[in-house]
């Protein structure tokens, strides 16, 4: 038996009251082991985002649960889901959320300080993360010196550096050419099998679901083909 990082049962989210609410998820029950690389597809309004903020406690489901570590997300306080947001779960959003008045290796080594990282640790864990996305020598610039490509690499070093157990990434190739973008879950790939992390990740790019060891597809707010209670990991 894998022992399960994440878990969803029943879950559904509605926008808004009445006769103009939005049903984005429903009926999404999925299975999340350790040290996996898992894509989730659909088309545009899906409902991919909206199950990222969920599963990284972002946002509360209308109904179900989310557990992390078997833990319910509900049943923790506001202050222990923040605590688990800041050091267990890594973001790689869309907004790539930097700062910009701190530098790339700043914005890194800010996010080490938000994870309870060591401070003895911040440089040289800040430093291994930029090499490995290819900004070893960006460290000093800021976002508005960086491409968006730059400014997603820097996002995706700030997740890495931490080491959280889970990470959750919204396109976070979607600035990147095909060439890189291949780099960035290759990368990934070795990270999962040194630092037996998961990464679940959005993407509209056909190699990268290749690569993964999952793909969920979600269609109008549903796991196309059912849920994943039935699959044998
Ligand atoms: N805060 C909100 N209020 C109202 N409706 C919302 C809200 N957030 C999302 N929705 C609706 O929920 C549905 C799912 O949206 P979501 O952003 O999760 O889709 P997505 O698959 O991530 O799309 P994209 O690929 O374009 O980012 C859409 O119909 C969207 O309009």
């Amino acid at each position: 038996m894998e022992t399960l990082l994440l878990e969803t049962k029943q879950l559904k989210r509605v926008f808004g009251h009445g006769s103009g609410a939005v049903t984005a998820l429903q009926d999404v029950s999925i299975k999340v082991p350790k040290g996996r690389l898992l894509v989730l597809k659909g088309r545009s309004g899906s409902g991919k985002t909206t199950l990222l903020n969920l599963l990284g406690g972002l946002d509360r489901p209308t109904e179900g649960e989310v557990y992390f570590e078997q833990k319910a997300l509900s049943k923790m306080s506001e202050s222990a889901r923040t605590e688990l947001r800041r050091r267990r779960i890594g973001f790689i959003f869309q907004s790539f959320g930097l700062f910009p008045l701190l530098s790339a290796a700043e914005n890194v080594e800010f996010g080490l300080r938000l994870a309870g990282v060591a401070r003895s640790e911040w440089k040289s864990r800040t430093a291994e993360a930029l090499e490995l996305v290819g900004l070893g020598k960006r460290g000093s610039h800021r976002p508005f010196e960086m491409s968006g490509g730059e400014q997603q690499r820097c996002a995706i070093a700030r997740a890495l550096a931490a080491r959280p157990p889970l990470i959750l990434a919204d396109e976070p190739t979607a600035e990147l050419d095909t060439k890189t973008g291949g780099k960035i879950v290759a990368l990934f790939r070795e990270w999962i099998a040194k630092e037996g992390v998961t990464i679940l990740m959005t993407t509209h790019d056909p190699a990268i679901m290749e690569a993964a060891d999952d793909v969920y597809e979600l269609e109008d707010g549903r796991i196309k083909g059912g849920n994943t209670d039935e699959v044998e990991h």
